[in-house]
């Protein structure tokens, strides 16, 4: 049957029946090898996971099921983990990383390993991973997922909308806009305390602000439902609910479910409200004419939509409507969520630690005091330092964002000599170098004092990293500061925030920080 093997075989002088048990013994070889490194690989996990929960005990709460899979991420094999398992394999360290393989997510928790990784990784793509793959066809190639030199040039265009003379002119919305949640506080509160979801109401408040200023449209969101702003939190939702449930990892799938039918039609409600908006200012652009436009915009605030107009490439080319359409959801998507749990968190430190608060009260007063209108202006933020220390501390214990995702561009090498190969991916763990004991002593205690300009000569930079570090940080940093201190200083200046004793507080990691079942405080106007 087959001329061409029995010559191959008379030719090395071999029966069929010795090459049948040849290659019988490579296949089972083989399925050895790939057996052992499989057996090795998962009890790397095993080992790594134990080291890391003894040794880090990143999150205090025990995992819950429903987000195991989220939680587990934290407990990857952590450098240090790492570094000892490969120890322990002695001299084979740097074969044996290869022959395994990129090891997945290996969770990096000091800064000194994160420091190389942040800064090689402007131009690479963390973004196809898995989880951001979810995004996708929300947020398609904006800022946040687009890579290379698209994400290069479209960085450049958009780094002038977060300038300070820019960010200035937002801080009268910041204010408005918490005033419009402090009346409704007023309001539930005449009776006396009563217990409030922090994130309910303060996440409510950051989308009115941001669709603002991102677009000058005022939802009255916080007061009546929209169905722009209700998308917006069904996909935020969806996005979590499809990572934690696994047969929906797969495009086929998730796109017959109910829930991949919902994500849908949500994202179809958020394109079309921001492309008709991005439309509807073309138009008006083109009408006017760029100088009489420029003109009609003098003395009134310059919303982000404005500003995108407005820019222009190096070469003069403009952003598409298409991209245009992306960056917006993304600004919309990145923006809100997170100064949301920053705020949240930082209240309930502040409600964990009555002392703390009274300081900022007293701080704030004196600053506000005098004035006319009780609101804040830009130069002021910068005269509320023990405000803003506070504000640290809460973004270390409860980093808004817990992880974010890298792949190495290049051998990694970590603090005992250990390589990560080139192409592996690891996970940024803000969480787990916020709680690195190597790094902050006693991380779960809420010290502000950390942050005493006094102490911070000796810290790494990289050793507090909410915003994520490297070329490719958060680039909404400073919006999202002056935002937190406005609306904390306005609510501390009206309002004490109590611990609800009947509510446990547990953390709950999702796309961004949360508390499973709210974050409930006893909120109490001031008499003044
Ligand atoms: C407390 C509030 C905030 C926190 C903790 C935060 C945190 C972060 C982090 C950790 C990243 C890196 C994500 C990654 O690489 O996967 C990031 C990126 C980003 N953030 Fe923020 N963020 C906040 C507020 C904002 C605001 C207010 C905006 C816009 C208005 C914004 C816009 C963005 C954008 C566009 C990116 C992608 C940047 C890039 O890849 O070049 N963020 N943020």
């Amino acid at each position: 049957m087959l001329p061409f093997l029995d010559h191959f075989l008379d030719s090395l002088n071999m029966s069929r029946t010795s090459f049948r048990v040849y290659i019988f013994a490579a296949v089972i070889l083989m399925f050895c090898l790939i057996m052992c490194r499989t057996i090795f690989k998962m009890a790397t996990y095993i080992y790594a996971y134990i080291i890391n929960a003894r040794r880090l005990r990143c999150f205090p709460e025990p995992p819950r099921r429903s987000w195991l899979l989220g939680h587990l991420g934290m407990f990857m094999p952590t450098e240090e983990g790492l570094t000892e398992i490969s120890s322990a394999i002695c001299n084979l360290r740097r074969t044996l990383l290869t022959w395994l393989g990129p090891i997945p997510e290996v969770s990096l928790v000091h800064p000194d390993t994160v420091k190389p990784v942040v800064a090689a990784s402007a131009a690479i793509a963390p973004k196809d991973e898995l989880f951001y793959g979810f995004l996708r066809p929300w947020l398609g190639d904006g800022l946040l997922l687009s890579r290379g030199e698209k994400w290069g040039q479209h960085r450049r265009l958009l780094t002038p909308a977060f300038h300070f003379d820019i960010l200035k002119n937002y801080v009268k919305i910041f204010n408005q806009s918490t005033d419009i949640m402090l009346a409704k506080w007023r309001r539930l509160t005449a009776e006396g305390p009563v217990s409030l979801d922090m994130f309910e109401h303060v996440s409510l408040m950051t989308l009115d602000t941001l669709l603002k200023c991102t677009f000058s449209y005022d939802s009255d969101c916080q007061e009546k439902p929209s169905d722009y702003i209700s998308a917006i939190y069904e996909l935020s939702s969806l996005v979590v609910k499809r990572e934690h449930y696994l047969p929906h990892h797969f495009d086929f799938i998730y796109n017959l479910s109910s829930n991949g039918r919902k994500f849908r039609q949500a994202c179809k409600t958020v394109h079309e409200f921001t492309a008709g908006v991005v439309q509807q200012r073309k138009k008006a652009l083109q009408e006017k004419g760029m100088e009489e436009w420029i003109k009609s915009k003098q003395g009134k605030t310059k919303d982000f939509i404005d500003i995108l107009l407005l820019s222009k490439n190096e070469d003069g080319s403009q952003l598409s409507d298409e991209d245009m359409r992306a960056e917006v959801d993304t600004f919309m998507f990145e923006g809100h969520d997170t100064t949301a749990s920053g705020l949240s968190w930082i209240l309930y430190n502040l409600a964990c630690h009555p002392e703390y608060q009274e300081k900022c009260r007293k701080e704030i007063t004196e600053l506000l005091e005098g004035k006319d209108t009780k609101h804040l202006e830009w130069d002021e933020l910068s005269k509320l330092p023990f405000t803003t220390m506070c504000i640290k501390e809460s973004l270390r214990l409860h980093p808004p964002v817990v992880a974010v995702i890298r792949r190495c561009t290049e051998d990694i090498k970590l603090p005992k000599g250990d390589i990560l190969p080139k192409g592996n991916c690891c996970i940024i763990n803000i969480f787990g170098i916020h709680h690195n004991p190597d790094v902050w002593p006693n991380p779960q205690v809420y010290d502000p004092y950390r942050f005493d300009p006094e102490n911070l000569q000796e810290r790494s930079s990289y050793a507090f990293v909410p915003f994520s570090a490297g070329p490719r940080n958060c680039i909404g940093q400073n919006f999202a500061m002056a935002e937190m201190k406005i609306v904390l200083a306005l609510i501390l200046y009206n309002f004490q925030v109590r611990l609800d004793e009947t509510k446990t507080v547990r953390r709950k990691p999702e796309l961004i920080l949360r508390a499973e079942n709210g974050l409930w405080l006893q909120v109490e106007e001031l008499k003044r």
